[in-house]
């Protein structure tokens, strides 16, 4: 399964792997974590475990950030979350514009998380005029025919496709038209988009399938373990642990816990 996709060869030009890419803001999320706990250093060991990641993997994943921690010591909490921010790109403000304020544009806009990790919400835009003016999250959304001025104006990269699927595809191509060259697409359709674009694809009933079948999986291993005296059902998770990587190594927007 892939439900996130990038348009990018699997190791980007610095020579980290998209794999990689995709684990960094799990670290960041349990290496914050400690830095708000003012816990100075941490083994591969604890921070492998805090971000559901084995740990040869994180050292792994480290050395293409060229840090190796110190033997004894472990890795130097305030110094990776620098590195990793870094990394990431988060050390600057991204202003993101969200198309299509229905219920899920408005809760993505009133989710506070984006500003404290570097992503400002710069518009809200929405094609129904009754929703023109409208504030959401404390922000007034402007009408679709202005989508390109907005874009230029706020300098805008990323865009957030929250939009019917109908007319996910036309807003995509005008979001690109006017210089964004980053979408994430919540709408359940495939995008088309020109080299040089990445889309990541966020979908939760692709998700809840998912969790759906290793559900399914869990108990039929319970009923056999039931019958031949109790086999543990490890194949289930080591089948989810690995179900986070599609064929060519892309991982979907929204990681498996
Ligand atoms: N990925 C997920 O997990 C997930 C979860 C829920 C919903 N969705 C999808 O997200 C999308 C939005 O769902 P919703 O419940 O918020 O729908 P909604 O009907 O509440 O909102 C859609 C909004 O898009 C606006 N819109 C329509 N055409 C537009 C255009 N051309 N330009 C700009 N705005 C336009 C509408 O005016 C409306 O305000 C749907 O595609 C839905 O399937 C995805």
């Amino acid at each position: 399964m892939a439900t996130g996709r990038t348009h990018r060869p699997a190791t980007r030009s610095r020579g980290i792997p998209e794999a990689t890419v995709a684990r960094l803001p799990l670290y960041l999320r349990a290496l914050t974590a400690l830095s708000e706990r003012s816990v100075p250093t941490v083994s591969s060991e604890e921070l492998a475990a805090a971000a559901g990641v084995n740990s040869a993997k994180l050292r792994k994943d480290f050395s293409y950030l060229g840090s190796y921690g110190t033997r004894g010591v472990g890795y130097d909490v305030e110094y990776l979350v620098y590195q990793i921010s870094r990394e990431l790109g988060l050390t600057q403000d991204w202003p993101v514009v969200i198309v299509g304020i229905g219920n899920l544009g408005a809760a993505l806009a009133n989710y506070g998380g984006f500003a404290s990790r570097g992503f400002r919400v710069a518009a809200l835009i929405d094609a129904d005029p009754a929703m023109t003016g409208r504030q959401v999250a404390g922000i007034a959304v402007q009408h679709s025919d202005g989508l390109e001025k907005i874009i230029s104006d706020n300098g805008v990269s990323i865009g957030v496709i929250t939009t019917p699927p109908g007319v996910a595809q036309q807003v995509c191509d005008r979001l690109v038209a006017a210089g964004v060259t980053s979408i994430l697409n919540f709408a359940p359709t495939v995008l088309s988009v020109p080299d040089g674009v990445d889309v990541r694809k966020v979908d939760l009933s692709i998700e809840l399938q998912i969790l759906a079948f290793h559900e399914q999986r869990k108990a039929g291993e319970e009923a056999a373990a039931g019958t031949d005296g109790g086999a543990p059902a490890v194949a289930a998770r080591g089948e989810s642990a690995s179900a986070d990587k599609g064929p060519d190594g892309d991982v979907p927007a929204v990681m498996p816990a």
